[in-house]
């Protein structure tokens, strides 16, 4: 299968007054049609930032990223790529949902003709149709989140850079949220996905990035991982939270 996204050596310092920062040193990976790859790491790791310079807000200091082939470093819109860094910021509060979507989709650059039919179109994926002439300031947490991943699908892109989708949300809503992204990824639509939540991970990624101090760490199946972190129990696989906690101490920065 061909790979729709290419990383390659990047490389990001960030330079505060006289400092300098190593957030990033040599990540390269790939993500192909459909798959889901979740980035995993402990806070301060770089995972952020390597959403943040994929989706075009932030440029790296070395490296390349390629979205079909072509390097999209240093160009302002890449339609192909869809964010949601989720959140309660982002909307206009005192405007419906259709209204803040009609804003994005203009800024996605969906022809005027076609915004109504886009604007119904990823409202149903997220489940989100019967709220849509509704303020979004009346949103409950859930249906903001649904509302960041519907703004990210505007434009139909083929690669969908999902920042901790769940985060903040009960397990009920979260649930409803993860099938989303599943049925997403079903389509063919393919997810890098940032999350804290080892049970998220597993139930989703088909290949995790494991990353510590800005590195890459290991790169593999959730077997994989489990297999790498070398816990073992008697009667039962160790689960991706087990392995994770063990391989922790040697992710952290020194
Ligand atoms: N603008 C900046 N200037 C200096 N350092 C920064 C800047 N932005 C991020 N960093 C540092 O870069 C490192 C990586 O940050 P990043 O936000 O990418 O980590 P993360 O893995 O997403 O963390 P979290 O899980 O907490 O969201 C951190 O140590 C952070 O403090």
């Amino acid at each position: 299968m061909e790979n729709i996204l290419e990383v390659k050596h990047l490389k990001k310092i960030y330079h505060n007054k006289q400092e300098e920062f190593h957030a990033l040193d040599d990540i390269s990976f790939n993500i192909k049609k459909g798959q889901v790859v979740s980035l995993l790491g402990p806070n301060g790791a770089g995972k952020t930032t390597i959403v943040s310079i994929i989706g075009g807000y932030l440029l790296p200091t070395e490296g390349q990223v390629l979205l079909n082939g072509q390097n999209i470093i240093g160009t302002t819109h890449h339609p192909h790529i869809g964010v949601s860094f989720g959140g309660e910021l982002g909307f206009y509060h005192r405007a419906t949902a259709a209204q803040n979507l009609a804003f994005f989709a203009d800024l996605a650059r969906v022809p005027y003709r076609q915004q109504k039919t886009e604007i119904t179109r990823v409202l149903e994926i997220v489940n989100l149709s019967n709220v849509a002439k509704k303020k979004v300031g009346q949103f409950s947490k859930g249906m903001t989140q649904r509302l960041h991943i519907a703004r990210a699908l505007l434009g139909n892109p083929q690669l969908l850079l999902l920042d901790e989708p769940t985060s903040g949300l009960d397990v009920e809503i979260a649930k409803s949220i993860r099938d989303t992204i599943k049925n997403l990824a079903d389509l063919g639509i393919s997810i890098l996905l940032t999350s804290h939540t080892m049970s998220e991970v597993e139930a989703l990624a088909d290949q995790i990035i494991l990353i510590g101090a800005g590195r890459i760490f290991s790169t593999g199946t959730v077997a994989d991982i489990v297999k790498e972190s070398q816990v073992s129990h008697i009667d039962r696989p160790a689960t991706l939270e087990e392995s994770y906690l063990a391989l922790a101490p040697e992710l952290r920065r020194k």
